[in-house]
């Protein structure tokens, strides 16, 4: 990881990591529309035994990278609380379209 020697240096890095971070988002989101497709009812959407397990294991990721846990909770409720909107207009889509 690159010392900054100012806020711009900040910046940039951080600018750098979002370039990266968007793609894996939408790579992301894709796979999240194919769960939609499995999905019997609009109810399985949220699966909080799944959510419950993801959240443990980026927990540990995040010990493992020496980064604040509590950070990386949040931001993963957070995105998995968006990506179940996302899912659930999907599977609506999906689901209506079908007969
Ligand atoms: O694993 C699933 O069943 C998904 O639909 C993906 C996902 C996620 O974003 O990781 C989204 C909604 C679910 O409630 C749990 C997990």
């Amino acid at each position: 990881m690159a010392k900054c020697q100012n806020l711009a240096d900040v910046r940039e890095n951080i600018d750098r990591l979002d370039r990266q971070i968007v793609p894996l988002l939408a790579e992301r989101a894709d796979y999240v529309r194919q769960a939609a497709g499995f999905k019997q009812t609009k109810a399985a959407v949220v699966d909080q035994d799944r959510i419950e397990a993801i959240v443990l294991k980026v927990r540990h990721m995040a010990m493992e990278e020496s980064c604040d846990p509590d950070v990386i909770e949040r931001i993963y409720r957070s995105m998995i609380d968006a990506f179940i909107i996302f899912e659930s207009r999907e599977w609506m889509h999906l689901h209506e379209t079908k007969e």
